[in-house]
């Protein structure tokens, strides 16, 4: 292999928020970081790193791929095919390759159709976005086409981030991050868009102040103010998301339906016998703490509340029945969770856990019109972004996205810091998951 642990220096290919972060954080626990982005992006990046003495700017990945033992990706999911096949062949021999990208299943391919065979690889995903703290959350690592030692090597480099290293091929990673990430976004994108539609401003209306309606808002606001492409990426890009988001999107008419139609016995059947499947005997593992009081300081609302006011909570009935449709148990994907799971996890379970609470959601769906339209608009857009990301067409995507995203736009800073904040206080009660 040639390479020792003294004299290896790490290349990234792709300077934007991951790709920063990961260089960052390795010059700080000492590796040499050899990194590139775009080469129009060449001089304000070696200025920006001006000061960093063991960052080096390179203007293009021929550069950095020829020089690095250990090449990391952290591209567009979009476009890695094209910058693989660009840098790919100029990689060091007996080097390593990985990728950050959130869909293994390409970056995977694009590897190995054109890496070199003495190029061994071993990818990873951090499953946390660039502001969060990268302690404690996971970390996955791909063992692709590589030795023991060259796992090894990856695993003692990535250690500095003080991650939870998990270890799963490309395939189960992809099934299960359908599951962690391209779900929970779909439910938070659909969100947004019934608002929108119905020209709302969530912590104006006072059915939306308070408890774990202040998650939906700042979440939802949180994914609006990212990256459209994350998002597309991850679900356009892998298979097994677009059959979860379309019984996402299935589970949600379905239970509108139930709702329209007045049929309150058939919807707490249903509703409850998923609630059995997903929250069974013996696998609450601990208290996720979504309490009232935590939740209530979290508001972008300036109105105090005297009572949770009563909602249908479709999108939380709706996740809960499709989990159990598709046989999914949402605690065995913990090893897999972002921080926004565990947070749609735990209002999910804040819910399903209290029955006064659940009751009173299937009451106010059945003899309560205020939702109607709410749930309507909100049923439209599951389905819609459903079809979007079935369609697999990035620039609707994407056009979808930013449309929603600039109705927003003027609260993101609020909302942004808000939601730092709200994540900071209840992730450092559940991150420590079984
Ligand atoms: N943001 C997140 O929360 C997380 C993201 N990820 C994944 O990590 C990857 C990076 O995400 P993120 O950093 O947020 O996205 P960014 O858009 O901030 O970064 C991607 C960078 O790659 C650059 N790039 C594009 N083409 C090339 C090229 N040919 N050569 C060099 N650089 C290039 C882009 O330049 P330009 O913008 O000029 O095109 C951009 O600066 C994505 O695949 C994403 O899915 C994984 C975990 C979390
Ligand atoms: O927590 C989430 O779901 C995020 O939105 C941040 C994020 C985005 C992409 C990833 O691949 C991992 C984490």
């Amino acid at each position: 292999m040639g390479r020792t642990m003294e004299d290896a220096s790490i290349g990234i290919i792709g300077m934007g928020d991951m790709g920063k972060m990961y260089a960052q954080r390795l010059s700080d626990a000492g590796w040499r970081i050899n990194a590139c982005d775009r080469p129009e992006n060449y001089e304000s990046l070696k200025q920006e790193f001006a000061s960093q003495q063991r960052v080096t700017l390179f203007p293009n990945g021929h550069l950095v791929s020829r020089l690095s033992d250990f090449i990391l990706y952290s591209v567009e999911a979009g476009v890695i095919d094209r910058v693989v096949a660009q840098y790919g062949p100029s990689t060091k021999v007996g080097a390593i390759v990985g990728g950050q990208t959130s869909c293994k299943a390409p970056e995977l391919a694009a590897f190995e159709k054109h890496l070199p065979s003495d190029v061994e690889i071993v990818s990873c995903h951090s499953l946390h976005g660039p502001k969060v703290n990268p302690r404690g959350q996971p970390l996955v690592l791909i063992q692709h086409r590589a030795s023991d030692e060259s796992l090894q090597f990856v695993d003692r480099i990535l250690s500095c981030f003080g991650s939870k290293h998990v270890y799963l091929t490309g395939e189960m990673h992809d099934r299960i991050t359908a599951d962690t990430q391209a779900v929970t976004h779909a439910a938070f994108l659909s969100m947004g868009t019934a608002w929108q539609a119905n020209k709302q401003f969530p912590w104006e209306i006072s059915r939306w102040v308070g408890g774990i309606e202040n998650v939906k808002i700042n979440i939802t606001l949180r994914i609006y103010s990212n990256k459209w492409h994350v998002y597309a990426g991850l679900a356009i890009l892998n298979p097994a998301a677009k059959e979860q988001i379309r019984q996402y999107a299935e589970s949600v008419t379905d239970l509108y339906k139930l709702m329209l139609g007045g049929h309150r016995d058939e919807l707490k059947r249903r509703v409850k016998a998923a609630g059995a499947a997903v929250f069974r005997e013996g696998q609450e593992g601990q208290d996720l703490l979504l309490k009232d009081e935590v939740l209530d300081r979290f508001s972008l609302s300036n109105r105090s509340r005297e009572k949770s006011p009563p909602n249908s909570h479709l999108s939380l009935l709706a996740i809960v029945d499709c989990w159990s449709k598709l046989g999914i148990v949402p605690y065995d994907h913990m090893i897999c969770s972002t921080p926004l799971f565990r947070l749609w996890l735990g209002v999910t379970e804040y819910l399903f856990r209290n029955s006064e609470l659940l009751e009173e959601a299937i009451d106010t769906a059945i003899d309560d019109n205020t939702f109607r339209s709410d749930d309507l608009e909100f049923t439209f857009a599951a389905r819609a972004w459903s079809d979007c990301v079935s369609f697999g067409d990035f620039e609707s995507y994407r056009d979808r996205f930013e449309r929603i995203a600039s109705y927003f736009a003027p609260r993101f800073p609020e909302a942004s810091q808000l939601g730092n904040e709200m994540m900071k206080t209840i992730l450092e009660k559940t991150t420590n998951q079984p």
